[in-house]
């Protein structure tokens, strides 16, 4: 029998240093406020380059130890962000970073591009019906900017919580447990544009700058469902986390590259689109709070699910899983 607490909150990303740049604050806020955050990370980025010129030698085309580097970074990036529950999809290694898209790598057999994608929700699938999360997390079908294991991490995503709420779906694998509220990475246009004009304005040491069409998923702020506002205390545990990832990004301030050397804003604010589940606007038309309009003491079980958990709210609102009778 498991304790969990009350919220409970799953991120699904392809390399570690994305959860820093898309959801730090997110992360931070909620890891804060004592909700369990779990991360899943499906490949140790073993292709990633290398900013740092005395690390060049762990490149993959060098000594090929960048991604047991890179699982370094993310602990320390997890600790910045006061999250504990982090794992990599199948165990670190299963799947390989798969390149930019086009690239040779993408044809290795073990890369997360050519992955089986019900053998790899299989794996999330497992996660999800521990952890039993009410909001899941990850990005948009063309994974925020093209990556193929941005593209490839969406789909065992969204593939992995509709088998985990199937109770036929790998009984093995835990009773079925349906999510409440799925939503996609997005990045508000006018949030963007903002962004890029307090860089100009700063002048920073980056050798260029990005542009806004650089940025992942940026959308109208009109289609933007939920906005969270980190404040100065979890912007400043998000900035922490990026600079943990110091092979692939470069901190200046509220700024920061990646390896392409093109500055662009470190946003205090992340901002969702729902695509699964029942908005809770405020009066300003959007949530602040991705768990708005959930019942925090109770974990919802698919509908029909047979050897579906009960599970009973404590007064904290904690939730004690036991199984139901058969
Ligand atoms: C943020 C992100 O998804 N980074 C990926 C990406 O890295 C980019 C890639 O190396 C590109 O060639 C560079 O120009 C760019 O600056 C990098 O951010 O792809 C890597 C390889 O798949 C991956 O390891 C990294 O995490
Ligand atoms: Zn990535």
């Amino acid at each position: 029998m498991s304790l969990l607490p009350a919220r409970r909150l799953l991120l699904v990303h392809a390399h570690p240093d994305d959860e820093s740049i898309n959801n730090g604050v997110t992360m931070a806020k909620y890891a804060a406020e004592g909700a369990l955050v779990t991360l899943v990370t499906c490949t140790l980025g073993e292709e990633g380059e290398v900013i740092p010129a005395e690390l060049a030698h762990l490149a993959p085309d060098r000594d090929d130890t960048l991604g047991a580097h890179r699982v370094g970074e993310l602990a320390a990036a997890m600790a910045a962000l006061g999250v504990t529950d982090h794992r990599f999809l199948g165990g670190a290694g299963r799947y390989r970073d798969s390149g930019m898209m086009g690239a040779p790598q993408n044809d290795r057999p073990h890369a997360f591009w050519r992955a089986d994608l019900d053998e790899a929700a299989a794996h999330l699938v497992a996660v999800i019906r521990e952890v039993r999360p009410q909001v899941l997390v990850t990005y948009d079908p063309n994974g925020g900017y093209g990556h193929p294991d941005h593209i490839q991490a969406h789909r065992v995503a969204m593939r992995g919580a509709e088998l985990a709420g199937q109770a036929d779906f790998r009984p093995d694998l835990g009773p079925a447990y349906a999510i409440e509220k799925i939503y996609w990475n997005c990045n508000a246009r006018s949030d963007v544009e903002e962004g890029f004009a307090r860089l100009t304005a700063a002048g920073v040491s980056f050798p260029g700058i990005a542009s806004v069409d650089d940025v992942p998923g940026v959308v109208p702020d009109a289609e933007v469902t939920a906005t969270v506002n980190g404040g100065p205390v979890h912007t400043a545990a998000k900035t922490a986390a990026m600079r943990a990832h110091y092979t692939q990004i470069a901190v200046d301030g509220p700024f920061f590259a990646l390896s392409n050397d093109l500055g662009q804003p470190l946003f205090g604010r992340e901002h969702y689109l729902l695509v699964h589940g029942e908005a809770a606007a405020g009066e300003g038309g959007r949530e602040d709070d991705l768990f708005a309009g959930i019942d925090g003491t109770a974990a919802s079980a698919a509908s029909g699910a047979t050897g579906v958990s009960e599970a009973r709210g404590d007064k904290d609102g904690s939730v004690r899983m036991e199984e139901a009778a058969e």
